[in-house]
């Protein structure tokens, strides 16, 4: 059941479950995402996070619950109006994937195509641009990722950190308002993480989108996250949701405050 106090929610799980065939990686996972919330999808190794991001891009169906959209992102504020995404139609599926960008964990960019064009890809597939707007438009958002002037420049031949604002510039090309990010810091170095993590608090106030990132990086989850899931593997559900900062002082859950305190809380 949706709670009403919770009705200006962006997107809502509500009890879902998880599953491969019959092997259930989590059950009952209710939770609330707000609007402009960073939100982080948190949880020690294989407990089922890069599997709940599935379940939001449209990827995976929830064996069981439902995953809803907020049907109108303008009007966020005012009666709460949920598309049910896996029972939509396909055209109320596209559009809502048009809502989404999604950063994996690689970057996932095209190696023979140059940063421009891996940003002009999408907008040449959804949108009916043309060629001179979309070049235009490729410049603007790999600048709006600090990356003014490197649209000729292949994957190869830029840094992992450079590679992962690359994909984030493609991830924001059709303008989503909630973006969806796979371990973003994966494989950085400390200060690129850190440049990553301003980054992403610059884009959520810039824009103001919504994100949903999965990271076990403990440094990032309290910088970025202001609200969270805990997927916890041994009892395969979720133990809270709640903002990191507080959850490390003051959960109920020994799990959760020795995760976020690398093992060392009582
Ligand atoms: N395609 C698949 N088929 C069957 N089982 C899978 C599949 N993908 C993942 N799993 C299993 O589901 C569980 C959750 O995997 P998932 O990758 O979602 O966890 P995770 O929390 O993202 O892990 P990590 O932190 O190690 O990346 C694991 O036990 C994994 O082995």
């Amino acid at each position: 059941m949706i709670d009403k106090s919770s009705s200006n929610s962006i997107i809502k799980a509500d009890d879902i479950t998880m599953a491969y065939g019959d092997y259930v990686v989590q059950k009952n996972l209710s939770f609330d995402i707000k609007p402009q919330d960073i939100f982080i999808i948190m949880g020690g190794s294989g407990c089922g996070k890069s599997t709940l991001l599935k379940h939001f891009i449209g990827l995976k169906q929830p064996a069981e619950g439902r995953v809803l959209f907020h049907a109108d992102p303008s009007e966020v504020q005012s009666a709460p109006d949920y598309i049910d995404f896996w029972q939509s139609t396909e055209s109320q599926k596209q559009r809502l994937m048009q809502r989404c960008g999604v950063l994996y964990q690689s970057g996932a960019l095209w190696s023979s195509m140059t940063l421009a064009e891996n940003i002009a890809l999408p907008l040449g597939e959804f949108t009916d641009l043309s060629e001179k707007d979309i070049s235009h438009l490729a410049s603007l958002k790999l600048a709006l990722v600090g990356l003014n002037g490197f649209e000729d420049y292949y994957p190869a031949e830029i840094s992992g950190g450079m590679r992962k604002r690359a994909g984030l510039a493609r991830a924001l090309a059709l303008e989503p308002d909630i973006l969806f990010l796979d371990e973003p810091s994966a494989g950085l170095d400390p200060i690129s993480a850190r440049l990553l993590d301003d980054l992403i608090l610059q884009l959520r106030d810039n824009l103001g989108c919504t994100l949903v990132v999965v990271t076990h990086e403990l440094a990032s989850i309290f910088t970025i996250g202001n609200n969270s899931v805990f997927l916890d593997a041994e009892t395969k559900t979720m133990l809270t949701t709640g903002d990191p900062n507080e959850l490390v002082k003051h959960s109920e859950h020994d799990t959760v405050r020795r995760f976020l305190t690398r093992g060392e809380s009582e």
